[in-house]
């Protein structure tokens, strides 16, 4: 049997297709890189440029520089230029008060230590106006923060894209769809549109008049919200109880003079269309719902318990979503272990109306409804899940469902019970719609995902908002506009999240590895050669030993099959691939987080998103996928939430080993990108201190490396492909076998051993077969919440089989 690791399902939920064409792309890149580059010239070059001043040689193309500086320009923290980037002094004491106000209107490119980097796009000036900021206020706090006169251009640039966005809401009212405004002129601009004409609703020829919900981006009195910088640190430590930002939120203030809007309302059934078609006469639609009125729609019986404090961040990020009284739809961006899930389960505490919750994995789902069941106190029969091998609805009228996005969208045969399932979430409307990892899902998922729920409003979730292709855009108008973003190195001089070392190690490629290296081959041939480089092999060993003896607990990543399972054998540790089964998942990371003799697992890219284990303290990376950005800032997300974050001097570290001089080298610079504008700093590692002391390491003599290079050269090129999951990428076997059942045994290596090949069982191939993971087997130890895991599952079963 050919191995069958690699599920080939027609969807890949997470994207990776286009990301294997930038890969060619990227290798042509490389190999035209390696000629040209020039790397002192490029050096003299950008120093001439810079001349003497720090920042100025950014602006050498803008005009308005000339113009020069205000008088008093030392005490104001940003510059910016005409094509709308903005610097900022992150050592002025105005920063935080410019951060607050950028954050809402810029989009962040890079925040290292000293100077933030943002720029005013289109996309970003529709979530300000969508929070409620005008184009005036805008303009003059710009103004009152920059160090040089605003240009004409910018200025025009900002009125002309807050004169177009948010001025028109699609909003629920007792379950029918209304498109309103403050200004009746834009809404019969909209109905002169004959295809918005043509989705009108009411026969009648005016607007409907009405009083305006309250709006303020003072929601929360008497909260660092409404007071300023000085008191977000404050608040930091001193956090609100969320029940009472959600008594604030729903507290209506009757003597504040009532403003008037305007609608009309519009089919239900047409509601994708008319969205669709204000985007494209450039009046893009915001999405909100007046859930203190939804009358129709049951309420949830949910609220936080007394001891969950939400964190500042936390308070705001919800506060950008529920400002008006009403639940907002769009994106809120944390990093990764910052508590996003906190932040879904308080936005369900505040809309109190049934809600469903879409994860990446069937894993996933198992964590959130554990979360709710921590953090709020909802009835557990509340709460259903609907995954492969659970199918529950809620019995009351109102309640919450989690369940992956492959299990909503999937378009293969049902089983009569999940299309039970599915006609009970299509026939109902759903307070909220909460997108777990939202950057993940690709605008055709989504689009299925809102043509079978109907939700009033919908909450996306994410630590990064990238994506190799194009697609992260669709998510603004899929979804809504991005709320809120934090600043990760903030959270992490806060405690929030751990302080981490970053490492690029260099290994030397051995010279039997390099030359077939250099010998044209094919690219997965490649892959594999500097992947299993011995060195690089001899420098995990190293690094495991080492941390491991420093108290740490370690996770290896490798994308790379082969790779993984060499590694973990030879290394005698645990691993996780797709088609390692559930329960054994479950027992490897339980032993993990419980057992001082398991120290280290090893885990292929399904461990990337969404894995809450607080033990990992350090990352050791020996394969990856190519130039991703998004997967490295969630790779070193496994580490952040670390328990011991805030431990005196606690450091997390995250290691990528590459082997010099081959293409790992440029992907590696590229897939940390991301996070060096999140403000990491990379060290390069060229030698590791006391290796070359080892003598105890694996492949130390010629005759094991020569092997080792011949099970290399014997594996089948597609061995040195990375690891492809479709859909559920921690799930169920079920989702990542597209529905069919896989037969027992089914994943087998086939690249011979040279022992094999000779027909002989020696040493080595004893240990290669020696498994970690059979010996947990036999070994498991058991806590109680992996038990209940383990536990729901069967009776999960048990309840389906009747
Ligand atoms: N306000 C809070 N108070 C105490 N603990 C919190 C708070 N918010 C989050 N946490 C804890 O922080 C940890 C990380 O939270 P969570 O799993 O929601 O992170 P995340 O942002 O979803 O991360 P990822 O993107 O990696 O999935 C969890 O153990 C959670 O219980």
């Amino acid at each position: 049997m050919p191995p069958k690791r690699k599920a080939k399902e027609a969807v890949d939920s997470d994207g990776y297709d286009s990301q294997e064409e930038e890969a060619l792309s990227d290798r042509e890149t490389f190999d035209s890189l390696r000629e040209s580059f020039d790397v002192k010239a490029m050096a003299k070059e950008a120093r001439a440029a810079r001349g003497s001043n720090a920042a100025s040689f950014l602006f050498k193309k803008c005009d308005q520089f000339d113009v020069g500086l205000k008088k008093d320009h030392a005490s104001r923290p940003l510059w910016i230029d005409d094509a709308g980037r903005i610097i900022l002094e992150s050592f002025s004491p105005l920063f935080d008060e410019a951060q607050d106000f950028l954050i809402n209107i810029a989009e962040p490119q890079s925040r290292v230590s000293k100077m933030h980097e943002y720029s005013l796009t289109t996309h970003s000036l529709f979530a300000a106006v969508s929070v409620g900021h005008s184009s005036k206020e805008i303009i003059d706090k710009l103004e009152q923060f920059s160090k040089i006169p605003l240009s004409p251009s910018v200025i025009a640039f900002i009125e002309k894209s807050t004169s177009s966005f948010g001025k028109a809401k699609i909003v629920l009212k007792k379950t029918l769809s209304y498109i309103e405004s403050d200004d009746p002129a834009i809404l019969e601009r909209l109905l002169k549109d004959s295809v918005i004409a043509e989705c009108r609703a009411d026969t009648t020829v005016g607007l409907i008049k009405e009083a305006a919900p309250k709006i303020g981006a003072m929601a929360i009195p008497g909260t660092k919200m409404a007071a300023g910088a000085n008191q977000i640190a404050h608040s930091s430590l001193d956090p609100q109880k969320p029940s009472e930002m959600i008594a604030t939120l729903r507290d209506e203030d009757d003597d504040e003079e009532v403003a008037q809007v305007h609608s009309f309302q519009i089919k239900s059934e047409e509601r994708e269309r008319v969205v669709k078609q204000c985007q494209d006469i450039g009046l893009p639609l915001t999405e909100e719902y007046d859930f203190n009125n939804d009358e129709v729609n049951a309420n949830l019986d949910i609220d936080l318990k007394p001891h969950a404090q939400i964190r500042y961040y936390q308070e705001k990020a919800l506060s950008k979503m529920f400002s008006n009284s009403r639940a907002r739809s769009g994106i809120i961006v944390l990093p990764c272990g910052a508590g996003k899930t906190l932040v879904g389960i308080t936005a369900a505490c505040g809309v109190k109306k049934s809600v469903i919750v879409l994860c990446t994995s069937a894993m996933s789902v198992v964590q959130w409804r554990a979360e709710f069941l921590k953090w709020s106190n909802i009835n557990a029969e509340d709460i259903a899940v609907f995954t492969s091998e659970s199918k529950n609805r809620f019995p009351r009228n109102a309640g919450i469902i989690i369940s992956t996005y492959t299990m909503i969208t999937s378009t293969r045969n049902r089983s009569y019970d999940s299309e039970k399932v599915m006609e009970f979430l299509r026939s109902r409307e759903w307070g909220l719609l909460i997108a777990d990892e939202v950057h993940v899902v690709p605008a055709n998922i989504f689009k299925k995902v809102t043509y079978s729920i109907a939700s009033h409003s919908k909450l996306g979730l994410t630590a990064t908002l990238l994506r190799e292709d194009d697609k992260i855009e669709d998510l603004n108008f899929l979804i809504g506009p991005k709320l809120y973003e934090a600043n990760w190195q903030e959270l992490s001089e806060q405690g929030h999240i751990a302080k981490v070392q970053c490492a690029e190690v260099w290994c030397q490629m051995t010279p039997e590895f390099y030359s077939e290296w250099l010998k044209p081959s094919t690219v997965q041939k490649r892959a594999l050669l500097a992947i299993m480089n011995p060195r690089k092999f001899q420098a995990c060993q190293f690094l495991i030993d080492y941390h491991e003896r420093r108290g740490d607990k370690i996770i290896v990543f490798s994308d790379n099959v082969y790779a993984l399972e060499k590694y973990a054998k030879k290394l005698n540790k645990a691993y996780i691939y797709g088609d390692t089964p559930q329960a054994e998942r479950l027992r490897i990371l339980e032993n993990f987080q419980h057992n001082d003799q398991v120290n280290t697992i090893f885990l292929s890219k399904i461990g990337d998103t969404s894995l809450d284990l607080p033990e990992a303290t350090c990352l050791i990376q020996i394969s990856s996928h190519y130039g991703s950005r998004r997967q490295e800032a969630q790779r070193l997300g496994r580490i952040l939430r670390a328990k011991r974050r805030n431990d005196e001097g606690f450091n997390a570290f995250f290691y990528s080993l590459v082997s010099k001089d081959t293409d790992e080298m440029y992907y590696s610079s590229k897939r940390q990108a991301f996070l060096v504008d999140q403000g990491y700093a990379f060290k390069v590692i060229t030698r590791l201190e006391g290796l070359e002391k080892c003598n105890d390491l694996a492949f130390y003599t010629p005759n094991e490396r020569k092997e080792l290079l011949i099970d290399v050269l014997l594996a089948k090129d597609t061995e040195g492909d990375t690891e492809k999951i479709a859909g559920d990428m921690f799930g169920s076997r079920f989702a990542s076998t597209g529905g069919k059942a896989r037969k027992k045994n089914g994943a087998r290596r086939t690249a011979g051993t040279l022992s094999e090949l000779s027909g002989g069982q020696d040493m080595a191939y004893i240990e290669y077969n020696k498994s970690r993971n059979k010996e947990l087997k036999q070994k498991g130890i058991k806590n109680n919440f992996i038990r209940k895991l383990q536990q729901k599952s069967v009776n999960a079963k048990k309840a389906a089989r009747g």
